[in-house]
């Protein structure tokens, strides 16, 4: 397993150790001893997986109650994963990162508590799969614009491609209109 920064705070790439041989690959995806030592002292109480097709944007969400920081990763398919900085004490406040996140590539980003996340999907179908420091509340649940015009996410999406938001993204929030932490 590798961890790598981003440019910004506390946000890390992980890249796990794949085993190949004639019968595929192995690898472990995660691995809570070294996750404690190596990327952030949490524990994991919730893991999801959901299914999307090709032009679905879920995000941008976050908890403003029970915060839950999510170590996401897909298994089939490839996403565009973006996770923006809602800390107003953080040096990196209001900076959005984003990667490919893919079957193939097997890589995995830590998105902290106190972090929007979302994902557009760039594959046909992809299955994203993640584990969640606290459990769902929907009650505390916000939704931050993908396209807000201050934090102008570079997302890969062209003129011609379709964006498929659910009613609850279509009524995102501002990015300026948002409670941060
Ligand atoms: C998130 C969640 C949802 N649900 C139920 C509630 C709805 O009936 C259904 C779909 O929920 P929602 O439309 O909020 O799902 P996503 O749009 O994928 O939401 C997620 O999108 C981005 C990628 C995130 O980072 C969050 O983890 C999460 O907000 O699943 C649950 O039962 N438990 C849960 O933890």
């Amino acid at each position: 397993m590798n961890v790598i920064d981003t440019p910004v705070l506390d946000l890390k790439i992980i890249e796990p150790t794949v085993f190949g041989d004639e019968r595929g690959f192995f690898l472990e995806t995660f691995r809570e001893q070294w996750f404690k030592e190596h990327v952030a002292d949490v524990t994991f109480v919730q893991d999801n997986h959901s299914k999307s097709s090709r032009g679905i944007l879920r995000g941008m969400h976050y908890q403003t109650q029970q915060t839950q920081g999510k170590l996401v990763h897909v298994v089939q398919g490839t996403v565009y994963d973006v996770a923006i900085d809602m800390r107003q004490s953080s040096s990196t406040f209001g900076q959005w990162f984003g990667i490919v996140l893919s079957a193939e590539n097997k890589r995995q980003l830590w998105v902290p508590a106190g972090f929007a996340h979302g994902f557009y999907v760039t594959s046909d179908t992809a299955e994203f799969v993640y584990k969640c420091t606290d459990y769902y509340a929907p009650q505390f649940e916000q939704s931050v614009c993908w396209n807000d015009p201050q934090l102008e996410i570079d997302w890969p999406i062209s003129p011609e491609d379709t964006v498929q938001l659910s009613a609850k993204d279509e009524s995102g929030l501002l990015f300026k209109d948002a409670p941060y932490f």
